[in-house]
């Protein structure tokens, strides 16, 4: 048609508007989501503020304000599931017969399947939360990662003998916690590593989830760096050691897991977007 793409988006989620405590963990932050979409081509993104208001709009509403005047929209893919305005009154069969009077083509979006199953954020979580990473790469066409700011720690790091760059979680509620192989890319090269993200049982902390990561042979400075750590393999579920020797013979095992692991085994993932 010749005409610019755009995805419309919503932030925050509708089910962390709803029910904040009980919203599952976020897969991608809203940055992250921006460069992916871009990466695929998509023109623009219209991200919509979810609120009382947007929620209250009926679905007669939401199509004429945001879609026919808003965007000018000749040709819309959605799911055919898809349900919204108010009590969720919309579907798919509203949006053709309202397309058709307002001049838009309508059309289902293709539905993705790994294995016999539809790809959803859903089926991620559950591969991510499982410790099943090759097949949560499968779903997403590319290896999990987390990014984030280095922060400073507690400085345990050194004393136990591994140096772990903090990844700036915020308060993000994590998808997946335990002891993985990772890599990460810094200065144009993929440096392998080991991470823990979690609570840090054996650690008095804030009770909230970090993301720690050690790199192979790397030594230098990384606070203040944005770092992707990306997730290969779980080594194991994080645990509670009684001293923190125990806790040191854990993570030199890790490593020593890491090296075996990445032996022989060429890092040749693409350099991910920023
Ligand atoms: C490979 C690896 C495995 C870890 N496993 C655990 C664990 O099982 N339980 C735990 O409480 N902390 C674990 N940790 C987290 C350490 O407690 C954390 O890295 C340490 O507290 C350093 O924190 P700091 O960066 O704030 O100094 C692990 C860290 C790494 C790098
Ligand atoms: N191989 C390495 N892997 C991760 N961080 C390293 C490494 N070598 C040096 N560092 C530096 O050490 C810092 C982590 O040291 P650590 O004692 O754990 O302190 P903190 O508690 O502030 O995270 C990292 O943020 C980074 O600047």
């Amino acid at each position: 048609m010749g005409l610019p793409s755009c995805v419309v988006i919503f932030e925050p989620q509708p089910r962390e508007f709803f029910s904040p405590q009980r919203a599952p963990a976020r897969l991608t932050r809203l940055r992250e989501k921006l460069e992916l979409l871009a990466a695929q081509g998509v023109d623009r993104v219209l991200c919509l503020a979810f609120n009382r208001r947007l929620c209250e709009l009926s679905a007669r509403a939401f199509v004429q304000s945001v879609l026919v005047e808003g965007l000018g929209v000749r040709h819309l893919e959605v799911g055919d599931d898809f349900r919204f305005g108010c009590d969720r009154a919309g579907d798919f069969e509203f949006l053709c017969q309202t397309g058709v009077a307002e001049g838009f083509t309508v059309e289902a979006a293709v539905t993705v399947e790994v294995d016999g199953l539809r790809v959803s954020s859903t089926r991620l979580r559950a591969a991510l939360s499982h410790g099943d990473l090759p097949l949560a790469e499968r779903l997403l066409g590319r290896p999990f990662s987390l990014c984030g700011r280095v922060l400073h720690g507690q400085k345990l790091g050194r004393q136990l003998g591994t140096p772990t760059a903090n990844v700036q979680l915020k308060r993000r509620r994590v998808p997946l916690t335990g002891v993985y192989l990772v890599s990460t890319e810094l200065d144009g090269r993929r440096w392998p590593g080991v991470a823990n993200i979690g609570v840090r049982p054996s650690v008095t902390g804030d009770g909230r989830a970090h993301l720690e990561a050690h790199l192979l042979d790397f030594a230098g400075d990384l606070y203040g760096r944005h770092l992707c750590v990306t997730f290969h393999h779980k080594l194991r579920d994080e645990e509670r050691f009684a001293s923190l020797d125990a806790l040191k013979a854990a993570i030199d095992a890790d490593i020593a897991a890491a090296r075996a692991y990445w032996q022989g085994k060429p890092l040749t993932h693409e350099p991910e977007q920023r």
